[in-house]
């Protein structure tokens, strides 16, 4: 529920600066206090569908595009070179403005921090000569001064989330690096740039103003408020007609911390959120389409959009984009009192979690990392080859050939039974019926079969799959003659399911009964936000590893009998999804 207190001095200056500035916010609705969540949006009246929430002129969203930085910076690097030309990326040379556009964040990050000590008292006096226009003093007024996110856990927090792929996903390392070794330097030989006036005015001072207006702590509070509230929009098309709905593609926070951000997506509407990085391409691919797909200066931070909270499945309002300005309108008609929900894309908890600093409960778009090299310890596991380190070798050499293939390294399992709504958020039914189970077969991820399958074959259909560039089908009751013993695809997957179930340090009932309580226990009371937001994240993985086991059980059970009756069982085609990888169906 919100609160019902006045708005904080911070607040009203924001809202103030909002209006002053040409944006327009809808008197139907306002910004409130929700528990757990901060701010965000609450409709004050009954809205209809496309209601209008508020506008905001383009001039108003804060980027490269809209900041003077860059404009200062390039002039600033022409007058080093001495030649006043203008030079392409590709040939700017180290420690310039151009040569920051290939470090993923780094020229937004700068625009932040530069923006912010524009804003400050000082700041506003000594940069007063470079007629840089209004500035964003309010907006920064209302950031968040801290973050939830992992990437400020202490150890011991961060050690609730072992067995989860969060951890080496945060980049604390990578930030790190970008910090010292392109900002800082970059802020350092630019001083009277960053610092304005102030840096010829009292030389001596410059390295404290530069911890007090550029220090990594403020370095890594910009990465995560991009993290977590920016957007992409696009440039306007020339020849767009204003008020042209939707022509600029959607926007959605940037992603991979200071190193890279998420590639857009060609949509109409605005979506405050980006898609998981588990997807069918391997993670070097996905980098390079990263790379191809985004402009960094399509990356920017809506003042007033990223207000808006979010939940799975939840939202009802979107973001539209026109040439002069960004919307936000309702997508469903909306009652007096209730909160306006954006979307962020229904990320899983683990990217939530990442990039937001909060889960959802329950999150029906979890998902859980099963590595390959998982599926190749459970097939030595269940071999139990006498020359394992060789038999190694081989599975890797496998792995190597159809990764090059295009199949991913790590595969992403979802809920085949969605979690119940209720605590403690099981996946329902808790007991499924045989027929059940088969239908849900169909869903256990495809590419991941097919990677089994393919590791189980024997040499010469192994060959055969290379020679002519077409691998197995998904056939969740394949049974493979590996290395001279038949192993079933489902039994393996549980088997590697079970050596993946053995990195948590807890298990499921441990977790969820912390969490939600249990016969006999009570949930765990004063939990820390953070530690709560770990007990989610790696509870969700283990449902769906034990979610997805079931099913494997069941295609494993019947996967025996079609062996023990072959006849009847070389027909059976019930479980198989036919043609299942890109590449089989190439
Ligand atoms: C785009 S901002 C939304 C505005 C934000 N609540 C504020 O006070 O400025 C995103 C942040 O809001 C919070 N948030 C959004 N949705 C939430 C939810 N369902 N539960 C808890 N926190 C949420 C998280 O801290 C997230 O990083």
């Amino acid at each position: 529920m919100p609160d019902e207190t006045a708005p904080a001095a911070e607040e009203r200056e924001f809202l103030r600066w909002f209006a002053e500035r040409g944006a327009v916010l809808s008197p139907s609705v306002a910004l409130a206090s929700f528990a757990g969540m901060g701010r965000g949006m609450q409709a004050l009246e009954a809205l209809p569908e496309d209601a209008l929430l508020f506008a905001v002129p383009r001039a108003m969203l804060l980027g490269t595009r809209t900041s003077a930085l860059p404009r200062l910076a390039l002039a600033e690097d022409a007058r080093r070179r001495g030649d006043g030309m203008d030079i392409d990326d590709d040939e700017a040379q180290p420690g310039t403005w151009q040569h920051l556009h290939r470090q993923g964040w780094a020229q937004l990050l700068l625009v932040m921090l530069w923006e912010r000590f524009r804003a400050s008292e000082r700041g506003q006096a000594a940069c007063a000569a470079f007629d840089a226009g209004a500035d964003w003093g309010a907006y920064f007024g209302i950031l968040p001064k801290h973050f939830d996110t992992p990437m400020f856990w202490s150890d011991a927090e961060l050690a609730e989330l072992k067995g989860t792929a969060i951890v080496e996903k945060i980049g604390k390392e990578e930030a790190h690096e970008t910090y010292e070794k392109d900002i800082f330097p970059y802020i350092q030989s630019h001083a009277a740039l960053f610092l304005g006036s102030l840096a010829a005015e009292q030389p001596d001072a410059v390295p404290a103003l530069l911890q007090e207006f550029y220090s990594e702590p403020l370095f890594h509070m910009m990465a995560s408020a991009v993290l977590s509230r920016s957007f992409h929009v696009r440039k306007p098309e020339p020849g767009q007609q204003p008020g042209a709905e939707g022509a600029e593609g959607m926007v959605r926070p940037g992603d991979r911390g200071v190193e890279l951000a998420a590639p857009a997506d060609e949509d109409e509407e605005g979506e405050n959120g980006d898609e998981s990085e588990l997807h069918i391409d391997s993670d070097s691919d996905s980098d390079a389409d990263a790379d191809e797909a985004e402009n960094i200066d399509d990356v920017c931070m809506v003042p007033m959009a990223d207000m808006l909270n979010a939940r799975f499945e939840t939202d009802n309002a979107r973001v539209f984009y026109h040439l002069d300005k960004l919307e936000m309108r309702t997508t469903r008609a909306i009652e007096k009192g209730e909160q306006l929900w954006n979307t962020y894309g229904d990320p899983p908890n683990c990217d939530l979690a990442r990039r937001y600093g909060h889960v959802d409960e329950p999150n029906g778009a979890d998902v859980v990392e099963l590595p390959i090299l998982r599926v190749v310890d459970a097939i030595l596991a269940l071999e139990g080859a006498a020359d394992q380190a060789e038999r190694r070798t081989s599975l890797l050499s496998r792995v190597e050939w159809s990764v090059a293939e295009g199949l991913d390294e790590v595969h992403a399992l979802t809920y085949l039974f969605a979690p119940s709504s209720e605590p403690p958020h099981a996946p329902e039914p808790a007991k499924a019926s045989s027929s059940e189970l088969r239908a849900a077969a169909a869903s256990v991820a495809e590419e991941l079969l097919v990677h089994t399958r393919l590791l189980l074959l024997d040499d010469a259909a192994y060959e055969k799959v290379q020679a002519k560039g077409k691998l197995p089908n998904a056939r969740i009751e394949a049974r493979e003659p590996a290395a001279g013993k038949t192993l079933g695809v489902a039994e393996v997957l549980l088997k590697a399911i079970d050596l993946r179930l053995a990195e948590y340090p807890t298990s499921e009932q441990e977790d969820s009964a912390r969490l939600y309580g249990a016969a006999g226990q009570q949930a765990e009371q004063g939990m820390s936000a953070n530690l709560r937001a770990a007990l989610v994240v790696r509870l969700g993985e283990k449902r769906i590893l034990i979610d997805n086991a079931r099913v494997l059980t069941a295609a494993h059970e019947a996967s025996l009998k079609i062996a023990a009756a072959p006849a009847k069982g070389s027909k059976r085609k019930g479980a198989e999804t036919a043609g299942a990888s890109k590449k089989a169906r190439k």
